[in-house]
């Protein structure tokens, strides 16, 4: 029962108003019962109101709605009207800067949406989109309020339509920290990021009852949709960790990368690590042997800011990284081969995978640093019948459409379309280095040789010696390392201990870059 379930009483005085106004928010704030907020505790969980203090400066938020209710009949829903309608929402500040937040009450009616509860979050949308500033959800809800029907659908559909309509124009990110069934898993997919916690979260279409009557499958919760699933096997989601404060906390790294919106550059740091700081390690790091694996995670460690770097996607489609670092303050997205799994190649998952990041950088006016060592694209059945064409081709159209300083570097090998489509100056790089250990061709050397000196090494008396001797020749012939740059196919060949400091340079004269592309309602990307 609160105040308001019985008609209000004769006016008082202010002060009386006053004093029950105090009365209905504290109810408000308190939510259903201490029962339901232990229970959610027992779980491993926090409340919506916990987490948004996580997520926000101290006492900067501003709630919005806080006092509406569902006007919803039927199922008992009329004895049943929880002040926020089970979602919070408002904004507050994420290191000063302004962000809009939800976060949905799993104490009320297990954070289901309803009508009310839809609307209350397409207004916190709307507001976001007006004021330029990130949206992040915290999402802990059980999909449409089942006793509300249709109008509970509907609901999404609006959520659905802002999240497109916000696509980059201002970042939306999503928090997973509950079980989101049905209607609350659609939406993440549709921004930028998506964080979940081991264990407490899971992200399905349909649970795993439904699973069972439709497929006879028999699965957990976990096992269907849950943390490890997202971040290693589907990609559904960039991010998974332990636990809630950290989850949360690294929401706040995140957005301290991240623009506004559009329309502004993001937050420059203050510099800390030397931009002509050298960087002899990459020498021993990586091996000049193109065959012999190493991990790009430490490169990218050597040449950003004091070796901080964000990874997204860090569990999915390893062959490829996609980070955002810093390099002299200035924010960068790094797109980077990585030999130490798969060789490096690219297959349908890395593809989409640095197509997605490609695309949300250049969307956010991010610059973008590609670092190449890439055998190829992976062959095979599997791959070619999984569409590797047109997942491949959107990473190459996220890079050709991509408008942001681009640089590209090759550190050793770069073979045939893989290298084109990694940033390739063909394609539009502003910038391309390659270190004196590159080997640019259209194929490895083995492989060429016995395409085009097939006869020759068939009827030759000693067929090895033979194939020996036209490797060596289609080598010192075609890929040597300055065959690119005697061409201008690669700006220049670059000592690789000055890698960091010829990046800098080069993106601080990139910062000024304006580009346009011709005028269209939008291209039509390969999907
Ligand atoms: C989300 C859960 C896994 C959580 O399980 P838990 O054991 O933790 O909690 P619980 O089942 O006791 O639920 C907590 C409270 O929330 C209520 N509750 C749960 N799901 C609800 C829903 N969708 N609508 C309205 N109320 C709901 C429960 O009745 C309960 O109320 P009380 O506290 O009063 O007892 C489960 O509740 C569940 O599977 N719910 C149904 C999810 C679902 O099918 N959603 C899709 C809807 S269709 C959709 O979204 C569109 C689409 O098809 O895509």
């Amino acid at each position: 029962m609160t105040v308001l379930d019985e008609a209000p009483g004769e006016p008082t005085d202010a002060r009386g108003r006053v004093a029950e106004l105090h009365e209905i928010r504290a109810q408000a704030v308190a939510g259903p019962s201490e029962k339901a907020t232990k229970a959610q505790h027992a779980k491993g969980k926090l409340t919506a109101r916990e987490r948004i203090e996580l997520l926000l400066d101290p006492d900067s938020f501003r709630e919005v709605e806080q006092l509406r209710r569902h006007r919803a009949t039927g199922f008992g829903l009329e004895a049943k009207k929880p002040y926020t309608d089970g979602v919070i929402t408002g904004w507050g500040t994420v290191e000063g800067r302004t962000v809009f937040v939800y976060a949905h009450d799993f104490r009320v009616f297990g954070g289901a949406l309803g009508e009310a509860h839809a609307t209350k979050i397409h207004k916190i949308m709307d507001m976001a989109i007006a004021a330029g500033a990130p949206l992040v959800s915290l999402n802990d809800g059980a999909g449409a309020r089942i006793q509300e029907g249709v109008s509970a659908l509907a609901g999404y559909g609006g959520i659905f339509q802002r999240n497109t309509k916000a696509s980059g124009v201002i970042p939306q990110i999503s928090v997973m920290l509950g079980p989101c069934a049905g209607g609350a898993a659609y939406s993440p997919a549709l921004t930028d990021f998506v964080f979940m916690v081991r264990e407490t979260s899971q992200m399905f279409i349909t649970g795993p009852d439904v699973v069972k009557a439709v497929t006879g499958e028999e699965i957990t919760q976990n096992g269907l949709g849950g943390a490890d699933v997202h971040a290693e096997t589907s990609g559904v989601c960039h991010f998974a960790y332990d636990d809630e404060e950290t989850c949360i906390a690294e929401v706040r790294y995140l957005l301290s990368m991240l623009p506004q919106n559009n329309r502004e550059n993001p937050p420059r740091a203050e510099a800390t690590d030397a931009v002509d700081r050298r960087s002899d390690v990459l020498l021993d790091l990586v091996p000049a042997d193109g065959n012999r694996p190493y991990d790009m995670a430490k490169v990218i460690e050597e040449i950003v800011d004091d070796g901080d770097y964000l990874e997204v996607h860090e569990r999915w489609a390893r062959n490829i990284i996609c980070a955002l670092g810093r390099m002299d303050g200035q924010v960068v997205g790094i797109v980077a081969n990585q030999p130490q799994a798969l060789a490096g190649v690219l297959d349908i998952e890395a593809s989409e995978k640095a197509a997605r990041f490609v695309q949300m950088c250049d969307a956010f006016n991010i610059p973008i640093v590609t670092l190449l060592d890439v055998p190829g694209f992976l062959p095979g059945v599997d791959q070619e019948h999984g569409g590797i064409i047109r997942h491949g081709a959107k990473l190459l159209y996220a890079y050709c459409n991509a408008t942001v300083p681009r640089i590209s570097l090759i550190l050793r090998k770069a073979y045939g379309g893989a290298y084109i489509v990694m940033d390739s100056q063909s394609i539009g790089a502003d910038l391309t280095y390659a270190w004196p250990t590159n080997e640019i061709a259209v194929m490895g050397a083995e492989g060429a040789a016995n395409v085009i000196f097939r006869r020759q090494i068939a009827e030759a008396e000693d067929p090895e010696a033979m194939r020996a001797r036209m490797v060596k020749e289609y080598k010192s012939e075609l890929m040597h390392p300055y065959y690119a740059a005697e061409r201008g196919l690669v700006d220049d060949v670059i000592d690789p201990a000055e890698t960091r400091e010829v990046l800098i340079k080069s993106l601080a004269m990139l910062q000024t870059k304006h580009a346009d592309l011709p005028s269209r309602k939008h291209g039509n990307p390969p999907q």
